[in-house]
């Protein structure tokens, strides 16, 4: 068996690519885990993906990266497991509201991989026994900012945390029927420009802890 970790960038799982090199890349119980750098944002996660997807032929997939949170449910400095992804800037601003895709009906809502418009992960219920909560999650290009698109994206999409990745991978994953998880550690509130008060340091160590506690699971994706 061969697991892909996927990041956009090295230092969000540094500690893991080291645990890994001391482990020649491969998990006590003998899985082979190869670990993909993507770049931040959708277009270069898709491209490099679906490029590694076609060399290496993986059996699942695990992306792992920091995130913002819309909400105090789920803190700085605390792990969400993305139950679904929400396109949280495809489309247009208009009359002060901010319409996707399906509502331009440029998109249809129920059609494969899209589930009543989001990209939802199927196999979320086999980590329930890490008890981490299961968010719903948006992808966007431009990190926001103002006080009014939160707004909209929360309502719209009740998202909790905000990426720039997560919706590719969800897509990337659903279309080549790949089993996959996306682990994501909160190091900021979205909107919060000022890095002294993002939990970088902190995130990143919690989500390399998580990860290597999943990775030396025994039966990792085994059911599915
Ligand atoms: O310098 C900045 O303004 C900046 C803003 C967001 C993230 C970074 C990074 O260096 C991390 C890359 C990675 O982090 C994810 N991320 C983290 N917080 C957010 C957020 O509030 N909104 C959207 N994405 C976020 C994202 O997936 C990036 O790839 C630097």
């Amino acid at each position: 068996m061969e697991i892909m970790l996927v990041a956009a960038t090295p230092l969000e799982i540094a500690p893991t690519l080291e645990w890994l090199q001391k482990n020649e890349l491969r998990t006590k119980a003998g899985i082979r885990v190869n670990a993909v750098i993507t770049g931040i944002g959708s277009m270069q996660t898709t491209y490099r993906l679906m490029h590694a997807i076609q060399q290496q032929k993986p059996d699942a997939m695990i992306q792992a990266g920091i995130a913002g949170s819309f909400s105090l449910t789920c803190p700085p400095g605390t792990l969400a497991i993305v139950q679904e992804e929400s396109l949280g800037d495809l489309g247009v601003e208009e009359e002060g509201s901010f319409k996707d895709l399906f509502d331009m009906n440029l998109q249809q809502a129920a059609v494969f991989p899209f589930t009543d418009t989001a990209l939802l992960n199927p196999y979320t219920s086999y980590w329930a026994h890490l008890g981490l909560p299961l968010v719903k999650a948006v992808t966007i290009n431009e990190i926001t900012t103002s006080p009014q698109r939160i707004r909209i994206l929360q309502q719209k999409y009740s998202a909790i945390v905000e990426s720039m990745e997560g919706a590719a991978f969800h897509y990337v994953s659903l279309q080549q029927k790949i089993p996959f998880l996306q682990l994501r550690a909160v190091s900021n509130m979205v909107g919060e420009r000022d890095k002294k008060n993002w939990l970088m340091k902190e995130s990143i160590n919690l989500l390399n802890q998580q990860l290597i506690n999943i990775l030396q699971e025994p039966e990792i994706f085994s059911e599915q």
